[in-house]
């Protein structure tokens, strides 16, 4: 027997308090401007503690997109702990969208990063990649489990492209061997409602679970599903897609939300209109903590 966990739990049990929603954080240079910011840290700054103060403690989680935030170089790295600091003090957890994935040995370096206390990177949860194989990860699964984080693994991403080699092997897809090496991971550990080790699952990717082989109704962790509002995906797909795993969906949206900005009151209405949305879509009973 594994570790104990809770990072699954946790995140779940505040999906059940406050919506499926979690607010991606994604500073594009666009939004940027829009927002009246200048591209530099100032305005990144500016940017991304205004998202925390405006939905901080009312979500349950947000994912600052790493990338946005490095593009500032250190100082931009700053802010991102920052970001990760208000989380804790608010009460919404923070997933980081850092996609790490390498070598075993260097992968160390990336769990000591994004999931040990050594780190103020780190938040509640990161995503990884497994295409360096799936074993490279164990650094980081190990690390997710001493320190009770949690990892979301990407499966099947959003973007078109990620067919070209998540698709791959038909029924006996790679794509499902991730699922079923996540599922695994669980497997070691303690917990109650869902495993530390998430899946990333896109919105988008309409009928391809059926034809790869793979059913996530009996999946044991939470997962992630980007792709609702600016890549096209609705509630509607949301339900179809993970009919039977409704209650372990971690929705993620960041332009939907964000062009809201930069008026608080705006983004935290919107935020609370998209999870009324998502909970009467995937039968999530917010205000239930049991
Ligand atoms: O891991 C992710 O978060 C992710 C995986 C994926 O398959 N597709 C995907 O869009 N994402 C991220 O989710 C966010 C989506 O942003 P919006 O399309 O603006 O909601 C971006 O930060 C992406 O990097």
């Amino acid at each position: 027997m594994g570790t104990a966990s809770p990072a699954g739990d946790r995140l779940y049990l505040a999906m059940r308090e406050k919506g499926p929603l979690c607010v991606g954080i994604d500073p594009h240079p666009g939004l940027l401007d829009a927002w009246g910011l200048a591209d530099d840290v100032g305005g990144l700054e500016t940017f991304a503690l205004t998202v925390m103060d405006a939905i901080g403690g009312e979500v349950a989680s947000v994912k600052p997109q790493v990338a946005l935030f490095e593009r500032h170089g250190a100082a931009g790295l700053g802010v991102l702990e920052q970001v990760i600091a208000r989380g804790k003090d608010s009460g919404t957890q923070v997933v980081c969208d850092a996609k790490r994935g390498d070598i075993g040995s260097t992968m160390a370096a990336y769990a000591d990063a994004w999931l040990s206390e050594r780190s103020g990177l780190a938040g509640d949860a990161v995503t990884l990649s497994p295409y360096l194989g799936f074993g490279s990860l164990s650094p980081a699964l190990d690390a997710a489990a001493e320190h009770g984080r949690g990892t979301f693994v990407l499966a099947l991403t959003s973007n078109p492209e990620g067919a070209d080699v998540q698709h791959r092997g038909g029924q006996d897809s790679v794509a499902k061997s991730v699922v079923d090496q996540a599922a695994a991971e669980n497997g070691l550990h303690e917990w109650t409602h869902a495993g530390p080790c998430g899946l990333v699952v896109g919105a988008t990717v309409g009928p391809a679970l059926d034809a790869l082989g793979i059913s996530l109704a009996n999946f044991n962790g939470l997962i992630l599903a980007p792709g609702y509002g600016a890549q096209g995906a609705t509630a509607d797909d949301l339900a179809r897609v993970f009919n039977g795993a409704g209650d372990r969906v971690v929705v993620a949206n960041s332009r939907g939300v964000l062009r809201h900005g930069p008026d608080p009151d705006a983004l935290s209405s919107a935020a609370r209109r998209c999870n009324e949305e998502l909970i009467q879509a995937l039968g999530q009973e917010a205000g239930s903590s049991s």
